[in-house]
């Protein structure tokens, strides 16, 4: 399948299909990736280390909860079972057949578990992302293959609404490129970019932190310690 930014991807389900609809039959999905070994993060799966007392694969979950119909965590056997308590909500699994094959892997794992439209894209490790920005770009990625935010100077590969089936072929071709990670995915999908000025219109950059190491969640304990203060 080949996308190209003017090409109108809407969907308009039938009235037979809105019948059969099913819990996996959504509009909108959140898929959160989650199947890393956190080398940098000794001890523990950094996707179960509290921040102001909730794990963070939690604080993600509830961050992005309110902008979509159906979660997804995607991860290992290995992992499920903690992932599912770490949560307050119900999530579904996407469980990679192949461990430790990198996000890219995971991602196509996650893009399958889901009939949805267009899915929300976010690491276990972005904690500070609002639902407002997810709807953001939502809106953004409407009729589009998708749309990642510019932060920093940078194109951002995540977090990112992605219209699934493009996404899907993206992850195809991706795999197929020398790098074969998230960087390649987001070039095969060529994603509209929201700009950093609009971005700093939404949000502020923090909101993009995501974190690898124990002493990073260090810093940002003692940031919101500090503001509580
Ligand atoms: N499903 C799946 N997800 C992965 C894999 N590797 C990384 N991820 C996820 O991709 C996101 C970004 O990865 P990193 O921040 O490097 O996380 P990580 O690989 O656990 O961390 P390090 O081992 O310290 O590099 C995180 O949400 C990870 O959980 C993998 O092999 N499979």
């Amino acid at each position: 399948m080949s996308l190209t930014d003017d090409d109108d991807l809407s969907e308009t389900p039938s009235s037979e299909d809105n019948k059969a609809a099913t819990h996996s039959d959504t509009g909108r999905a959140g898929l959160i990736l989650a199947g890393g070994r956190s080398e940098r993060f000794p001890t523990i799966d950094k996707a179960l280390a509290p921040l102001d007392g909730a794990p963070l694969l939690r604080c993600v979950a509830d961050a992005l909860s309110p902008a979509v119909d159906e979660l997804i965590i995607n991860c290992r056997q290995d992992q499920q079972a903690a992932f599912a308590k770490a949560v307050d909500d119900d999530p579904r699994f996407a469980i990679d057949p192949v461990a430790d094959r990198g996000p890219l892997a995971g991602l196509r794992t996650a893009l399958s578990a889901t009939e949805a439209t267009y899915a929300a894209i976010l690491p276990c490790d972005m904690p500070f992302v609002p639902a407002g920005f997810i709807e953001y770009l939502f809106g953004q990625a409407q009729n589009k293959t998708g749309a990642v935010p510019c932060v920093g100077g940078q194109q951002r590969s995540l977090p990112a609404v992605v219209h699934v089936r493009a996404a899907a072929a993206a992850c195809e071709t991706a795999h197929n490129h020398r790098d074969g990670g998230l960087a390649a995915f987001i070039s095969a999908l060529d994603p509209i970019v929201v700009s950093e000025r609009t971005v700093t219109a939404h949000v502020d950059a923090k909101a993009f932190t995501d974190i690898d190491t124990h002493e990073e969640l260090a810093a940002i304990r003692e940031v919101s310690h500090r503001a509580e203060q």
